[in-house]
């Protein structure tokens, strides 16, 4: 079988906020290679630079030294200019606090990232989207007339909205109940089985690990330790053995097997 293609990379990765005694190293020489057509999930303790490595990968952050490679492209080589469309166009982005536009409905900010960009949609591909976030009744409410839930849903559309390479989620399910937190998983499950989507999220919450196909271990800005196939009870082990520091974050939770029907 052939090798997976490799969507984004990191090479000896360090990201250092401050200076002097202040400094505070939140990734500490990062090598990561995610591949293409999967989920990965990123955990640990808090503090332990999550956010920090999803952010520098996903090119809204920039490192201290080392490199992200994100297809054949060198982030660091890159103009503003390009690195602004590079992000539009070859990035989607989930985030905790949903990030939608206020004013718009919700049809609108589905297709913003293509307005931005002055591309036409592919009505086909848009209601694709909407059928399997499940929003088609509420394409035309504002995010303030919709449940948290919807709300990210919607969020998950707008970034499948551009076919990304690459589908950046930060605690996509802080903000949300068990039931809404399993549909958003579900269908980002769905993206990468269905529509071949590469998504990477960061997540405390084993049973939304247990969604994905790989986990990535971080203890203080170093991986330090990933999994396979993850199920909850497997993570919530493997977080017991890595740090005291993980056992004030686990949320308990199910099994993946009993989750799927979400
Ligand atoms: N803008 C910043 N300025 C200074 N320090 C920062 C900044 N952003 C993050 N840090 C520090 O870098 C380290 C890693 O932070 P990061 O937010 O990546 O961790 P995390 O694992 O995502 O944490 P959490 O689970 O609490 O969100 C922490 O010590 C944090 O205080």
């Amino acid at each position: 079988m052939p090798e997976p293609q490799v969507a984004v990379s990191a090479v000896t990765l360090v990201k250092e906020y401050g200076s002097g005694d202040s400094t505070v190293r939140a990734l500490d020489g990062v090598d990561v290679q995610i591949r293409q057509g999967q989920y990965t999930a990123i955990m640990g303790p808090s503090g332990s630079g999550k956010s920090t490595l999803l952010h520098c990968l996903a090119a809204l952050d920039t490192p201290t030294s080392g490199e992200v490679r994100f297809g054949g492209d060198t982030f660091a080589r890159l103009s503003d200019n390009k690195l602004t469309r590079l992000r539009r166009e070859r990035i989607g982005f989930v985030f905790q606090s949903f990030n939608l536009v206020p004013t718009l409905t919700a049809e609108e900010n589905i297709l913003l990232p293509l307005a931005m960009a002055g591309r036409k949609p592919d009505g086909r591909w848009f209601d694709q989207i909407v059928e399997s976030v499940g929003l088609a009744d509420r394409l035309q409410h504002r995010p303030a007339q919709l449940s948290g839930g919807q709300q990210q849903r919607v969020a998950c559309a707008r970034a499948l909205i551009t076919r990304p390479d690459v589908i950046f989620a930060d605690e996509p399910t802080g903000n949300l109940d068990s039931t809404a937190s399993g549909q958003v998983l579900a269908l980002l499950r769905q993206a990468v089985d269905e529509f071949g989507q590469t998504v990477v999220m960061v997540t405390h919450d084993a049973a939304a690990a247990a969604f994905t196909d790989r986990i990535l271990f971080l203890s203080d800005g170093r991986i330090v330790d990933e999994m396979s196939q993850p199920t909850a009870a497997t993570v919530l082990e493997r977080m017991k053995g890595l740090d005291a520091g993980f056992g004030q974050s686990v949320v308990v939770a199910t099994d993946r097997s009993e989750r799927a029907g979400v």
